[in-house]
């Protein structure tokens, strides 16, 4: 039996198909159990099932497309992404590995591929914490890692809790069992993702293999000084919260540049309160998210951090707090799959090198309960998380040939 080639129009059709199910404005904007989401899991279920899937959606809504093997006793091989997005984001981070994994099964389908171990294509839901500022949310269901407290303590922008929200959507998100995997019913898992940077672009190489994904830590920055009257008060009786908070980003900005091994620091939000053109600024909160592969760069880059704010803020005679809601060390992925992917890219004649992921994925929860691998594809200027965002359809046909490789390999 010869596997078939995936086809690169197949790929297209159903990516422009999916990034139509945005809110208005630039890029993609589909946040999770949104009407939006409703249309993208139409699309990907009806995909599912002419393919010849059984569609099961789990607690949180992760879909999971499953195609019984040979053996029923074997635990599965499952490939996918997810399926939601940042604001005004691309319409290839995600979306790209899921339409992937949908053809794979196509390919698989078509070339009348008889598999061993059950396969399942998985759509993964709220991975980029958009609406629920809790990155891979999705991920760390399968993983098993998500409490039921998350379900009422994790909440949007209007104060709606994920327990709501899901519920809403028709789910039954209590039922978090249903979502968490183990290593006896999940073998592998296979993520096709674009690389959201520049090496691959740079270097002309068709696809990266990625070894690891950086370690992620977020937090939330809060200023507290005393709003006041922008006119009547004197520059010497303020307690301004806004210019010591601009110090701090200026400072973290500095000393990751000192760093200069890999680390990165971003903020990217920063709220203003009161917030008009006549008041002093009584408060400011800001979000830092640092990225390193190494542990100890960013475990002395926090303690420097909040030091200094410490710091700034005595200075500046207001109150801050350092506050971390998301901390996740880097990740080795297995070498199992990860070997699998050179050797196919290698077979295919595909140009490949070994990276690490400077984003984060699902697959760093997933590789806590089975081995997992990824495989990267160009992006375009390395740029991603805006409308920009763009992969070559043939490129992400590499990458599928690339995932289909792997799957059949783990499944002799
Ligand atoms: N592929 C991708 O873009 N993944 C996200 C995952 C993530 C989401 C929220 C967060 O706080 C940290 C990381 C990213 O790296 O920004
Ligand atoms: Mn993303």
């Amino acid at each position: 039996m010869t596997l078939q080639q995936a086809r690169a129009d197949r790929i297209e059709e159903e990516l422009w198909t999916l990034s139509r199910f945005s809110v208005e404005g630039p890029g993609v904007t589909r946040l999770t159990y949104t009407p939006e989401h409703a249309a993208a899991r139409e699309v990907i279920v009806a995909a599912m099932q002419r393919t010849g899937l059984s569609v099961q959606e789990d607690a949180l809504g992760n879909i999971i497309g499953r195609r019984e093997g040979s053996d029923p006793a074997l635990p599965a091989i499952a490939f996918g992404s997810h399926f939601d997005s940042v604001r005004n984001g691309g319409m290839f981070d995600g979306t790209a590995g899921v339409v992937c994994a949908l053809e794979a099964a196509r390919v698989l389908q078509e070339s009348g591929y008889v598999n061993r171990h059950p396969l399942e294509v998985i759509a993964i839901v709220e991975e980029e914490g958009t609406r629920f500022s809790s990155g891979m949310l999705g991920g760390r269901a399968i993983a098993g890692l998500v409490s039921d407290a998350d379900l009422d303590t994790l909440v949007d922008e209007d104060g709606v809790t994920v327990r709501e929200a899901a519920t809403a959507f028709g789910l039954e998100p209590g039922e978090l069992r249903t979502a968490a995997r183990t290593r006896d019913d999940l073998r592998a898992f296979i993520e096709l993702h674009i690389e959201q940077g520049p090496i691959l672009e740079q270097e002309k190489v068709e696809i990266g293999v990625v070894t690891g994904i950086v370690g992620v830590r977020a937090f939330r920055i809060t200023v507290e000084g005393r709003s006041d009257h922008a006119g009547t008060t004197p520059m010497h009786l303020r307690q301004d919260a806004l210019v010591p908070a601009a110090l701090m980003v200026r400072e973290i900005n500095r000393f990751v540049n000192e760093i200069a091994d890999g680390t990165v620091a971003t903020v990217g939000h920063l709220t203003v309160t009161p917030g008009g053109l006549n008041q002093v600024p009584g408060g400011v909160e800001f979000t830092l998210d640092l990225r390193s592969p190494h542990e100890e760069s960013i475990r002395l880059l926090v303690d420097r951090i909040e030091a200094m704010v410490a710091e700034v803020a005595a200075a500046a005679g207001v109150e801050a707090a350092v506050n971390g809601f998301f901390a996740l060390s880097p990740v080795g992925l297995s070498p199992v799959v990860v070997d699998r992917v050179r050797d196919a890219a290698s077979e295919l004649g595909f140009t490949h090198r070994d990276i690490t992921s400077g984003a984060g994925h699902d697959s760093m929860f997933i590789a806590q309960i089975t081995d997992v691998g990824m495989v990267f594809v160009p992006s375009r200027a390395g740029r991603s998380h805006v409308p920009e965002e763009w992969s070559d359809f043939d490129d992400l046909r590499k990458g599928t040939d690339v995932v289909l490789h792997v799957v059949t390999a783990l499944d002799r």
